[in-house]
């Protein structure tokens, strides 16, 4: 266990231990006990842990801990105001299978959203649901939480690991950690990393702005969907009213403990592994690659140092590997214009042989090769489509709803698979790849343009730093086999795939206070939009509508197509066009225009100036 958990905070577990009554009833009524549970003397039951604090500081804790074997935890709860919410404040905060809101003030307009006892309150929410979950299991149950590179990660880690102690569950916390390494943590068999998590928190609001955080949960089913999220915001809300009367804060609670764990290295270990794995057990199978990493200041600077170079790889001219939380260099985003921008011009003026970029949480990547040419959206989809495809002979690739025709031809013409186009969203292409082998269709990867991909091989694990692990198998297999170095082996991949000469995205705004809605959801009169726009293409000789299409409507015409669409959660028609050129594009745009000119409550200024530029 030395060097693997850098502290370990087990204060209470003679607490716990004495105290079997208590434990064997909550097990068996988790929901029952929480509601006498709650709400919990906060001045008793936080630790008030500092990632950052010096060794001098912890060391003084454990001293004081160590002799007090029955301490409770220090009186630590949030000074903040506790402002009066409702369900509906807490239902606000979802954002698909995510929770997102505003941690820290600093923009104009955008008032916190996410103080310190709201995310107490959704961290002894998801505690109380995992309790729930796991019922049956006889002993007590752990969460890992781990954050990115954010401003407000220390302070929301702190009130995730009250919270999840008022729900009586133990807390080990990763630091700074990718949002993939949280999900493995709950399917790691070591105990001695504490591992496997029953649960984990990952605090990220992916690529947002520095003034956001939120939060993704995962069990070992992977992350959670839409209808656990909702729950877990619903119980939050009764919690946190338990949770804001000072009166009832005098009951008893029960302990819970904090534990720091190194998970990161037990993470890049397994990727380091992969490689070498897959090199025929090279010990350094990337040594003379030159390959540059841009995390963004995010949480993506370990892949240098903690996978490229142990495998052999220079990693000098890597760049914004250092966490910053105000994103000082560029958006932590691989659709990001300024950030692709960013990774090419690294691997130009270095010379290196490839290029890799992350988002802030690491759930997503893309990459350069050595000529500067991007291996991003639908390129990063034909090369993972065809290294899975020749691992995979004749496996559906299953892909979100924005891919385009020539990715589709090419799955299927060139590489001898399947396309399955379904809808956005990472999540929602992962859970259908994961349906179709249910039902018999077998599927081996599921990717989104947006950079998000998962392989069945690695758990369905949504894992950008995976993904860039199986170029890296590429290329060191490459060298084995005395093909030739640099990312030649890459290019030579995605060759024959069409790719458009004009692709666009416009997003039509729907405002949600337009008398045109008559009290409506913005998602009905979207809908209405979408639904006259197919009805009037329905008899357009110059265009034909998709017949196998999962979301808005897709039209194909003027040697290109469209796709429009609802947001998955903003009051946005996204409308994607791709054409051969750009007469074509504004063709396309203005069969769209010319439908949607009644529906008042639709921006279509993009369209406008997309049809007026020509
Ligand atoms: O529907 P949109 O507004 O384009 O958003 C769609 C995107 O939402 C989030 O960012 C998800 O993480 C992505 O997986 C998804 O593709």
């Amino acid at each position: 266990m030395e060097g693997k958990v850098f502290q370990n905070f087990n204060v209470v577990q003679s607490c716990y231990r004495q105290n079997k009554q208590f434990k064997t009833r909550y097990q068996r009524e988790p929901d029952l006990f929480m509601s006498t549970l709650l709400p919990c003397p906060r001045e008793k039951m936080a630790f008030n842990l500092n990632s950052s604090m010096r060794a001098h500081t912890l060391s003084k804790y454990q001293f004081v801990l160590s002799k007090q074997r029955t301490f409770y935890c220090n009186a630590t709860s949030s000074s903040a105001t506790v402002p009066s919410l409702d369900k509906n404040d807490f239902l606000k905060l979802q954002n698909g299978s995510d929770i997102r809101g505003v941690a820290v003030t600093g923009v104009e307009g955008e008032p916190v959203s996410l103080p310190e006892p709201v995310t107490e309150a959704i961290a002894a929410a998801f505690g109380q649901w995992l309790l729930h979950k796991k019922k049956a299991e006889s002993r007590r149950l752990r969460v890992s939480v781990g954050h990115d590179s954010r401003i407000s990660a220390q302070t929301l880690l702190e009130a995730v690991s009250r919270g999840l102690g008022v729900s009586g569950l133990d807390v080990v916390q990763f630091g700074l950690a990718s949002t993939p390494a949280m999900f493995n943590s709950t399917l790691t068999e070591d105990e001695s990393f504490l591992c496997p998590a029953d649960g984990a928190i990952m605090i990220t609001a992916s690529h947002l702005p520095y003034n956001r955080n939120g939060f993704k949960f995962f069990t070992s089913d992977g992350g959670l969907g839409k209808v656990d999220i909702k729950n877990i915001l619903e119980r939050a809300a009764d919690i946190y009213k338990k949770l804001s009367d000072e009166n009832l804060r005098k009951s008893q609670r029960e302990s819970s403990s904090i534990t720091k764990v190194d998970y990161m290295s037990v993470y890049t270990s397994g990727l380091v592994k992969a490689v070498r794995k897959a090199a025929g057990d090279l010990e350094k199978p990337l040594e003379g690659f030159h390959i540059v990493v841009d995390a963004g200041n995010g949480a993506g600077g370990f892949f240098a140092a903690k996978v490229l170079e142990p495998l052999g790889a220079i990693t000098s001219g890597s760049q914004f590997l250092e966490p910053d939380g105000m994103f000082p260099n560029h958006i932590p985003n691989p659709e990001d214009k300024a950030a692709m921008e960013a990774i090419t011009k690294a691997v130009l003026d270095n010379k290196a042989d490839l290029g890799i970029i992350f988002d802030t949480d690491v759930d997503r990547s893309a990459a350069v090769d050595s000529s500067g040419r991007e291996f991003n959206r639908n390129r990063l989809i034909a090369l993972l489509s065809a290294i899975v495809l020749e691992e995979h002979p004749g496996t559906t690739i299953v892909t979100d709803s924005v891919t385009s025709d020539g990715l589709t031809s090419f799955i299927e013409k060139k590489l001898g698979g399947k396309h399955h186009r379904f809808k956005r969203g990472y999540k929602n292409v992962i859970d259908e790849a994961i349906r179709l082998n249910s039902v018999g269709e077998e599927s081996h990867l599921a990717i989104e343009t947006s950079g998000h991909g998962a392989l069945k091989e690695n758990h369905w694990l949504d894992d950008g730093a995976y993904l860039m692990v199986k170029i890296l198998n590429k290329l060191a297999a490459a060298r084995a086999a005395g093909q030739g170095s640099g990312s030649k082996v890459l290019t030579d991949l995605v060759e024959g795939l069409e790719e458009p000469k004009v692709a666009l995205e416009l997003r039509l705004k729907i405002d949600k206070n337009h008398p045109d809605l008559e009290g409506s959801d913005f998602r009905e009169y979207g809908e209405k939009v979408l639904q006259h726009v197919s009805n009037s293409i329905e008899t357009n000789p110059n265009l034909i509508i998709a017949p196998v299409n999962y979301e808005g409507i897709r039209v194909s015409g003027f040697g290109g197509w469209f796709l429009l669409r609802l947001s998955l959660h903003d009051p946005v028609l996204p409308l994607n066009i791709e054409a051969q050129s750009e007469d074509d594009a504004v063709k396309l745009g203005l069969v769209v225009a010319t439908t949607v000119k009644e529906f008042n409550a639709l921006d279509t200024c993009a369209l406008s100036n997309l049809t007026h530029s020509s």
